[in-house]
């Protein structure tokens, strides 16, 4: 599967790189971005590792490349980023009936829909996990292998985003792909909180048990952590969507006797909203973090 190029843009000391591509799981293009960090191009030729950043609800691969200032992180520990889309687009595909922010285009919330008329195009689970990494590995390491895509690597994201880094690190944890994961102001428990009920009513139905395997707050409590792993989690204190949408205490609650209590740090930052200027400011430290775990320092 081959990618087209949208545009080159030099960045800091590497290279942002906009493409796309036709999905199958999608059924249509997808736009993808992925930050190439100096060490791509000046390095010492080992696999650089990659880490996925998916982005919250509304976003394209724009938002996060333009603003979450991961590209100076990249260069410093030699980490290549990658920015997928957040639901499939184009005039053929069916959104929201009243349009509205929260569901359909830009809001795929990174399930594989099993409802019509959502079912054909809204596949973003299996096209994040599955079929773009793989894609992006036959593409850039077709002569060699430049870029580690599909093992080794780290994932994040913001809001609906940090809900699809949660969910698809459980359900790969122990499967030699996800090394690390990360989240800003997630939603950690879609299951209860109005979002993730609209979401999942419009692209799973009503069966509440089918809901719950795609709800971290119910998968952790299935998953070991085998090897003591941690999950970083930064949530502003000011953020407008906290108390009714985003709950990380739901999440710390649901860990409780598990393997994974106390191994969830969640960082409420007094003042910070849900926006770019939180997310940005603590990127360096989500980079250092995973920077340790995928062995860059
Ligand atoms: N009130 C916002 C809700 C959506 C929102 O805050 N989206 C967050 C992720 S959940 C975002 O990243 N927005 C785009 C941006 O800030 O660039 C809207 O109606 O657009």
């Amino acid at each position: 599967m081959s990618f087209e190029s949208n545009g080159e843009i030099a960045c800091c000391g590497g290279k942002l790189l906009k493409l796309s591509h036709k999905s199958n799981e999608i059924g249509s293009h997808m736009d993808v971005n992925i930050y190439l960090p100096k060490q791509y191009y000046n390095g010492d030729g080992n696999p650089i590792p990659v880490i996925y950043f998916l982005s919250g609800l509304t976003c394209t691969p724009q938002n996060a490349s333009e603003k979450a200032f991961w590209q100076i992180q990249a260069d410093n520990y030699g980490f290549s980023i990658v920015f997928p889309d957040t639901s499939p687009r184009g005039d053929e595909i069916p959104d929201d009936k009243d349009q509205s922010y929260d569901f359909g285009l830009g809001a795929g919330f990174y399930v594989d829909a099993t409802e019509k008329p959502f079912a054909d195009h809204y596949r973003m689970f299996s096209y994040i996990h599955e079929e773009l990494p793989h894609a992006l590995d036959k593409f850039f390491n077709r002569d060699a292998k430049k870029l580690e895509f599909v093992h080794n690597t780290g994932i994040t994201g913001h809001s609906m985003g940090g809900y699809g880094a949660l969910t698809g690190f459980l359900k790969y944890y122990g499967k030699d792909r996800y090394v690390s994961c990360s989240a800003f102001a997630p939603i950690v428990n879609p299951s209860q909180v109005p979002w993730g009920q609209k979401a999942f009513t419009g692209y799973l139905g009503h069966d509440k048990e089918l809901w719950k395997q795609h709800d971290p707050s119910y998968i952790i409590k299935n998953v070991d952590n085998t090897t003591g792993s941690e999950i970083l989690i930064h949530q502003g204190s000011s953020d407008p969507f906290l108390e009714k949408q985003l709950r990380p205490d739901l999440l710390l609650e649901a860990v409780k006797g598990t393997s994974w209590e106390n191994k969830i740090k969640v960082n409420v930052v007094d003042g910070f909203d849900h926006s770019y200027y939180f997310v940005s400011s603590f990127v360096p430290q989500h980079a250092a973090f995973h920077a340790k775990n995928l062995g860059l320092i």
